[in-house]
């Protein structure tokens, strides 16, 4: 299948066709797990630029938009957010964007999430990570994260959990019924989880500058890394 998709929507004043095409990758896995920290090191090896869902709605609070409350009390609760507004607010963010290479993080965490998207977009990931780690581990790195999060304490963390487990992981199952996923033990160290990630995207790079599919500005990077 073919790794880019096109992103097509009516602008503002529904004048004007907007068409680019691109490359998504969604990086799923609990709270805490580190998909964040992770995808900063993506950005730097591999040109994608970072679209954090969970950043993205919490821009939309500090904004003062009229869903700025409900967002604000759904986050937390550890509830997940209409899709309507976080669709709207990616796709936005991509076709504000240059880039081409969006690493797409903390979504779709839902059924609902995800057959929005691709309704509205038709765009289909290239692949997906899925960052998998024990509670015990994600639970202690929340607690010591200290960015201020609404949703960084006990109570919060623990439903935040429950719904990632029921909600989220079905999401990362239907993406490993179609081949998709690439999981990675991410209860490792940081330098380790991130060796592990190099070979998956410079395996994607060089697959798909074989195939036409991807152009890439990565080839430094392949070189030095292992590809299996
Ligand atoms: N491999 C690791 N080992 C230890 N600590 C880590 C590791 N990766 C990230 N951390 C730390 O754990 C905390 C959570 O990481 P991060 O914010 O990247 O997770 P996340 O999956 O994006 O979380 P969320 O979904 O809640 O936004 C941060 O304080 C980060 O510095
Ligand atoms: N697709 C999404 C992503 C995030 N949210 C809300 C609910 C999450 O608990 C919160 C924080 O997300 P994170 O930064 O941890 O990825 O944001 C959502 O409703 N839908």
């Amino acid at each position: 299948e073919a790794p880019t998709s096109s992103v097509t929507d009516k602008v503002e004043n529904g004048s004007q066709l907007d068409e680019k095409k691109v490359t998504v990758v969604f990086v799923l896995g609990g709270p805490g797990s580190g998909k964040g920290t992770q995808c900063a090191n993506i950005v730097e090896h591999f040109g994608f630029t970072h679209l954090s869902a969970g950043d993205l709605l919490r821009a939309e609070i500090k904004s003062g938009s009229e869903n700025g409350t409900m967002i604000q009390n759904m986050i937390k609760e550890g509830k997940i957010v209409p899709s309507e507004v976080t669709v709207k607010l990616l796709q936005r963010a991509m076709q504000e964007n240059e880039n081409d290479k969006f690493l797409i993080d903390g979504f779709p965490r839902n059924e609902e999430n995800r057959a929005a998207f691709e309704n509205v977009t038709k765009i289909e990931p290239a692949f997906v990570l899925f960052f998998n780690c024990s509670e015990e581990e994600m639970e202690k790195r929340l607690l010591n994260r200290n960015q201020g999060r609404d949703d960084d304490n006990i109570e919060t963390i623990r439903k935040r959990f429950k719904v990632f487990i029921e909600s989220s992981l079905p999401v990362i199952e239907y993406y490993q019924a179609k081949g998709k996923v690439h999981e990675i033990d991410a209860g490792r160290p940081r330098e380790e989880v991130f060796e592990t990630i190099k070979n998956i995207f410079a395996t994607f790079a060089k697959e798909s500058s074989e195939t036409g599919k991807y152009v890439d500005n990565c080839v430094n990077v392949m070189t030095e890394v292992h590809i299996d």
